[in-house]
């Protein structure tokens, strides 16, 4: 197998006296969709924020494409390839759907002008299907439509790695089915994404590999099958009603 595209190696990251991150190794191979769950607290959004140097690790090494990118600004990551979705979702309300993408093009530095940055946001809107809305304010969109406008915003940075933070909080059900359709064709064109969301059936449905975060550590990583077993993460994270609801499924 070729070496992974992202590898952190003994990741760690302190606020202060808190362990937020405690020598956290894992690799993304090219091509793969994993789910990073753990707790509140656990240290996901950290996570990504080292990796995208919105925040700086206090130690290890974060490896893209075979370069320690562990001093890289957000801009920079950005260029790599290297693209996440926030949590909290807050595109600049005074713009358009269209200018926001645009922003994002250009932030992403694929594009050669404004023109061709404007070119790439349309061919975004399209594929997350926001086409319809891209003369709209920002501020007009609702909850569904802005977590798919962070989604083109992403996508039109050309990434090759993708890390969504919770892109389904707060969705209704047929939204998320709508959302899983979304996160599926992205990977289908190539992309590796790396998924954080509390909803295990949202999470089991799109990938076959988990990661676990338990206060800054990783604490398993493997099969998705084999991991929602795992009797050290069923006690920290899923609980015991989930795991019996789960053997039901299996034996049912
Ligand atoms: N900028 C910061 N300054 C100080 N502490 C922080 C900062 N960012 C995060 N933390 C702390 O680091 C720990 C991990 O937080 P993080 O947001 O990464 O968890 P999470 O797993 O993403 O949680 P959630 O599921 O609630 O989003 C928490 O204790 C949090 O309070």
């Amino acid at each position: 197998m070729s070496d992974p595209i992202l590898r952190l190696e003994g990741v760690s990251k302190t606020f202060g006296g808190l362990k937020a991150l405690t020598d956290v190794s894992f690799g993304l191979n090219e091509g793969e969709v994993v789910g990073l769950i753990g707790p509140n607290g656990a240290g996901k959004t950290t996570l990504v924020n080292v990796v995208t140097g919105n925040l700086r690790r206090s130690s290890g090494r974060i490896m893209f494409e075979g370069e320690d990118v562990g001093l890289q600004k957000p801009y920079q990551a950005a260029r790599r390839g290297l693209a996440r979705t926030f949590q909290i979702v807050q595109p600049f309300p005074a713009m358009t759907v269209l200018e926001n993408v645009t922003a994002g093009a250009l932030f992403g530095g694929g594009a050669a002008s404004v023109g061709d940055a404007r070119d790439k946001a349309r061919q975004s809107l399209e594929f997350v299907g926001l086409a319809p809305l891209a003369d709209r304010p920002a501020a007009n969109l609702a909850l569904a439509a802005r977590k798919r406008l962070e989604l083109a915003k992403s996508l039109a940075m050309n990434p090759k790695v993708l890390m969504l933070d919770e892109v389904n909080a707060g969705l209704n059900s047929s939204e998320i089915d709508g959302a899983l359709d979304l996160i599926r064709k992205i990977a289908d064109s190539g992309v590796t994404v790396l998924i954080i969301e509390h909803l295990m059936k949202v999470v089991l449905s799109l990938s076959k590999r988990l990661l676990v975060l338990h206060h800054g550590q990783l604490i398993a990583d493997g099969p998705s099958r084999e991991i929602v077993s795992d009797e050290r993460v069923i006690e920290a994270y899923l609980g015991q009603k989930f795991a019996a609801r789960l053997k039901e499924m299996h034996h049912g």
